[in-house]
């Protein structure tokens, strides 16, 4: 486990060394995680990279080399650094279980901890959290747009650097790939790792039929062959069925050919004329170039004959949405047992976060479709046997009345006094999981463009604390 405490913004430790020095530090308050927007400009996020976030809370520590670098930056007290030396995780934390679709302004993680434990942690959180989720859900677009084909995740070389390369690749497996082509994440996360074979392959043979026949002879049983170095359908195509005939006729099944450059529209079904014609019928036709969810939805409409899709760049990168905004605010603040809810006023409404602490409910229908998200103090509890209404949160007389519905709080503990609640999951498990969720949701709300916007309400007790706090604080 690498040691990443100081993985975080200059301002949190000066604001800490603030907190030790006001004898402040050791408040209990209550910050959460949410996203304004969802990624991907898409109708839900998936979130990812939990298990990360554990990962971090437990082996947080400032090692006698953190506090050495600390000292020579001349900003801290010696008392404050000493004091870092015995820090320890020691709060609680709720967060929703790693693969659960989330909306925008719902805490997705909430701490609740002393002061400068809470502050600490806001910049590693972000950047964990905010990027898996990012990839996890431009890779659940994806793949709802291969409608149910293989993708495989093609983008170490082109993501941003080794980690990004590699916990993208975690998240891409969570949002529903079927495998990636980057061995460390195989090996880390134990999942599949997949792999045809580059031009150069191709291109350091005499001949396309001598580099074929030399990938056949090394690898019978997993000969899938790269036709496009040279010409698809006059050399590629030709040479791959002779050498898939030589190895059916020593009883080895071919897998199939990739296309990655071209009209893969065309090229695709004209191949797969050929491929039928020579009795393969059943070959994967796979696909790879700049694809993403927009490509892939337009070649699944145009008829390609393409049945499994590599995809690099585009989805490593989420290269046409490239952050998920997700933030950390402070909502509450306890003094001794009673709390005192926190608001952020901001000259942009949708900036004003939902104050106090809080628990988040799914409400779903008779058929186990999600219906609406409702956000409510931590301490209200819903009767699931009486009808609930519910109301938007700006135009408050839009309102829904649920009458046969069940519930389900999202929140769990990771955290309780500091010790780790997280029960592990493997990524193959989390994405099962995310396919349950996703299950629950109506199409409407996951069109790749366009989608129908998910309620997320607030309780009546919620929705009145937040207007009296924006009330009294309209002249601060
Ligand atoms: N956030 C909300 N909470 C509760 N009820 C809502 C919310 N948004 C809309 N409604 C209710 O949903 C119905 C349709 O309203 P509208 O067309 O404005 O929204 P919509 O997003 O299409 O919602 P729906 O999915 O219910 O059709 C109305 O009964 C409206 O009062
Ligand atoms: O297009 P992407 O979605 O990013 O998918 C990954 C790309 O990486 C490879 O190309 P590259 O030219 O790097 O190497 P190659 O010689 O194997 O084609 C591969 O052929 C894909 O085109
Ligand atoms: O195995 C492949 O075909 C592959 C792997 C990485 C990038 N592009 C293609």
């Amino acid at each position: 486990m690498r040691n990443l405490t100081l993985l975080t913004d200059l301002y949190q430790l000066t604001m800490l060394n603030g907190y030790f020095e006001k004898n402040i530090h050791e408040d209990i308050v209550v910050f959460d995680m949410f996203f304004r927007k969802n990624a991907c400009n898409g109708g839900y996020t998936i979130v990812s990279g939990i298990e990360q976030f554990v990962d971090y809370i437990n082996n947080l520590h400032f090692s006698d080399e953190d506090l050495e670098y600390l000292r020579s930056l001349k900003l801290f007290s010696d008392n404050f650094l000493t004091f870092l030396k015995d820090f320890k995780f020691t709060g609680d934390i709720y967060s929703v279980e790693e693969g659960t679709i989330m909306f925008p302004n719902e805490p997705i993680i909430t701490v609740k901890a002393p002061l400068y434990q809470a502050q600490l942690i806001e910049t590693a959180l972000l950047t964990i959290v905010n990027f898996q989720s990012l990839i996890a859900t431009k890779a659940s677009r994806v793949c709802l747009a291969a409608q149910g084909d293989p993708v495989f995740e093609f983008g170490l070389r082109r993501a941003q650097g080794p980690d990004a390369g590699t916990y993208g690749a975690r998240a891409a497996m969570i949002g529903g790939c079927h495998g990636t082509a980057n061995v460390l994440a195989g090996k880390l996360f134990d999942v599949p790792v997949i792999g045809t074979q580059a031009h150069s392959w191709v291109q350091k043979f005499d001949t396309e039929l001598e580099s074929f026949e030399a990938y056949a002879d090394v690898y019978p049983d997993k000969c899938l062959l790269l036709v496009d170095t040279y010409n698809v359908l006059n050399s590629g195509v030709p040479n791959a069925i002779k050498v898939f005939k030589d190895l059916a006729s020593k009883g080895h099944k071919p897998l199939g050919i990739r296309l990655d450059s071209g009209d893969l529209q065309y090229l695709s079904v004209e191949a797969k004329k050929m491929l039928d014609e020579a009795g393969f019928t059943d070959l994967s036709i796979t696909a790879s170039n700049d694809l993403d969810e927009y490509t892939i939805t337009n070649l699944k409409s145009e008829g390609a004959a393409i049945n499994s899709w590599g995809v690099g760049t585009k989805l490593i990168t989420s290269a046409d949405s490239p952050s998920l905004g997700g933030v950390y605010k402070l909502a509450a603040s306890y003094k001794g047992d009673s709390i005192e809810p926190k608001i952020k006023v901001s000259e942009d409404p949708e900036k004003i976060n939902n104050p106090g602490f809080k628990k988040i409910i799914r409400i779903y229908n008779a058929e186990g479709k999600a219906e609406a998200d409702f956000i409510m103090l931590h301490d209200e509890e819903i009767d699931a046997t009486k009808p609930l209404t519910v109301f938007h949160p700006v135009y408050t007389w839009k309102s829904t009345t649920f009458e046969s519905y069940t519930v389900k709080e999202l929140h769990q503990p990771l955290f309780i006094g500091g010790e780790c609640k997280h029960n592990k999951k493997t990524v193959i498990e989390i994405r099962d999981y995310v396919q349950d969720e996703l299950s629950t949701l109506w199409e409407a709300y996951k069109r790749i463009s366009s989608p129908k916007v998910y309620k997320v309400d607030l309780s009546k007790k919620l929705w009145d604390l937040k207007s009296n706090l924006l009330d009294t604080k309209k002249f601060v």
